[in-house]
């Protein structure tokens, strides 16, 4: 796939957090003329696994956000049952360590120019300074987003995943080769939720997102295809 979005909404990447396929299937129907990928995480791999990622690769490309964390052999391996799936973007934390992330990127070359690309997820957008503090980094946000960013670039991230708040910071210090994926994003008047670093998608995308994450805001919606229209038209084309 193309490493940057051509239009404002092809930046939206909508968060199809749900527990059964068949809501997430819908969902895909009526997002994908809205948006650029579709977003499988957590709830919902766990719950229908690669035929939700299959599913969903019919209406979009599919970010695939596994945030792997383990120890680089296991991480490897896991990659490597994911890799058949043809994930667009797949997630990884960045705090797993350099080693870690080689060994993701060494894997994902073996798909050739297939191959999806890897993004570090730095601090989570749901963490104040105090929650970060509370895992033993004396570090504000920023500072610790920072580290955590270029290190997994110089491992063999191809991007990152960040909070509005810091995708200014990073594109500055790391130029415009690294993919900024931003969550935490929020369309003024909407209930932030357990997010705590947030801004609007014009702001996120001001700051130097490629492309922004969404999930309650469109999903939770009365009319998700609506919501994401308007999302799209705030943003600069
Ligand atoms: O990796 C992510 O996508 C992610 C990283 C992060 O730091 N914060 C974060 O919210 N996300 C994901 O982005 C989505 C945000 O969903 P909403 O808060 O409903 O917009 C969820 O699916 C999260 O798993």
């Amino acid at each position: 796939m193309s490493a940057r979005p051509a239009s404002a909404a092809a930046r939206i990447i909508p968060a199809l957090d749900a527990g059964d396929l068949a809501r997430a299937e819908a969902l895909a129907g009526v997002l994908a003329p809205h948006c650029g990928l579709l977003k499988v995480g957590l709830e919902l791999f766990c719950a229908a696994g690669g035929p939700a990622v299959a599913a969903v690769s019919r209406h979009r490309p599919v970010f695939l956000d596994v945030k792997l964390h383990d120890i680089p052999n296991t991480v490897a391996g896991a990659l490597r049952s994911l890799l058949p799936l043809k994930p667009a973007m797949v997630t990884l934390h960045a705090g797993g360590g350099p080693a870690m992330i080689a060994a993701a990127r060494e894997q994902a070359e073996k798909a050739g120019a297939d191959r999806p690309i890897l993004l570090a997820v730095t601090v989570l957008t749901s963490m104040d300074a105090a929650a970060l503090a509370a895992t033993g980094v004396a570090d504000s946000p920023a500072g610790q987003v920072l580290r955590l960013a270029r290190m997994a670039v110089a491992a063999g991230a191809d991007g990152l995943v960040c909070s509005p708040h810091e995708a200014a910071m990073l594109r500055a210090d790391l130029g415009p080769d690294p993919v900024l994926v931003v969550p935490g994003v929020r369309p003024a008047g909407s209930d932030v939720g357990d997010q705590a670093r947030t801004a609007t998608p014009a702001e996120a995308v001001a700051a130097g997102a490629d492309w922004i994450v969404i999930g309650r805001p469109i999903t939770g919606a009365a009319d998700p295809a609506a919501a994401a229209r308007a999302i799209a038209a705030s943003l600069p084309g």
